[in-house]
């Protein structure tokens, strides 16, 4: 098993590796066609969850590489989709991209760590999950981790974004739940790409986590390249995984003073489960 999940180094002088050991960026170089980056999250010794934007359905596994830290590049042996995920699958609603379920799963070739700077972050619904949470057995279930890791109310998590070649960012915002969560997804229609939608149904569904805006406190926004990557919740010094970068409504990335209505979606974990858990069912992960 690789050892604790969701733990990192937060002392003075760990580097940005040692404070998110879980974090890779994915890179796919298509033959004649340029090449895509995205984040991911590193789940278990064998695969990272990104988002399903980041590749074409024809996709070929050698043609995606993931950088683990720098210089370490590590083969890929295959690519999941997640099966309802179809970015053309509303076009005759007037929405050009539809990015319900966007998450994908990439297996590698070698496994990899645990090491001080590769280490898995912590799945909601596993029994490493419930380790860092440190639950007795009696509470030791997906519907607990549920009521502690994503509450209905305003919870503070954090994406990290790459700042350079090897330096990360933690970007720390609010997802919107209870009565904060309408207004948030709401703002879904401001997207450009979104002018033609008439019902908020159409964009935004019940896989979605929504943060940004100005309310309580002004949150920053992700940037395309930033897609992918792992939306973090944390409990004592564990780091668990709630979300996946999905789409913004604006790409006002870094700039200080994005508008009220730029908000971020992430797809959330808890609505992708039996996709989880299937695919990583041989990873002794210990699905509740
Ligand atoms: C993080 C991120 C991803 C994607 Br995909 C975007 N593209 C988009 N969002 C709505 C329709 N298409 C954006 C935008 Cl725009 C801002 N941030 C983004």
């Amino acid at each position: 098993v690789l050892g604790l999940c969701g733990l990192s180094h937060e002392f003075g002088s760990a580097s940005d590796r040692e404070r998110n050991p879980w974090h890779v960026t994915v890179t796919v170089i298509r033959p004649g066609q340029g090449q895509e980056r995205c984040q991911g999250s590193l789940l278990s010794r064998y695969f990272v969850l990104t988002a399903a934007h980041c590749f074409h359905v024809d996709d070929q596994a050698p043609w995606i590489t993931v950088d683990v830290e720098p210089k370490v590049q590590r083969k890929v042996s295959g690519l999941f989709l997640h099966p309802q995920y179809e970015l053309g699958g509303r076009r005759h609603r007037g929405v050009p991209e539809f990015y319900d379920y966007d998450v994908a799963l990439v297996q590698l070739e070698e496994p990899l760590g645990p090491s001080p700077t590769v280490r898995p972050l912590c799945l909601p619904c596993t029994e490493g999950a419930s380790r860092a949470l440190r639950l007795p057995p009696e509470r030791s279930n997906c519907a607990e981790h549920r009521r502690l890791l994503l509450p209905e109310k305003t919870l503070d998590a954090f994406f990290v974004s790459p700042h350079g070649p090897s330096t990360l960012q933690r970007r720390h915002v609010r997802v919107k739940l209870g009565d904060q969560r309408g207004p948030c997804n709401a703002d879904a229609l401001r997207a450009p790409p979104y002018a033609n939608v008439s019902a908020l149904d159409d964009v935004v569904t019940p896989r979605f986590l929504c943060s940004g805006g100005t309310e309580p406190r002004v949150d920053p926004n992700a940037c395309r390249g930033d897609s992918g990557g792992p939306l973090i919740v944390t409990w004592g010094q564990r780091h668990f995984q709630v979300g996946v970068i999905s789409w913004g409504v604006l790409d006002v990335c870094g700039r200080p003073r994005a508008p009220p209505h730029a908000r971020d979606f992430h797809i959330n974990l808890f609505e992708v489960l039996p996709w989880l858990r299937a695919r990583l069912r041989d990873e002794e992960l210990g699905f509740l």
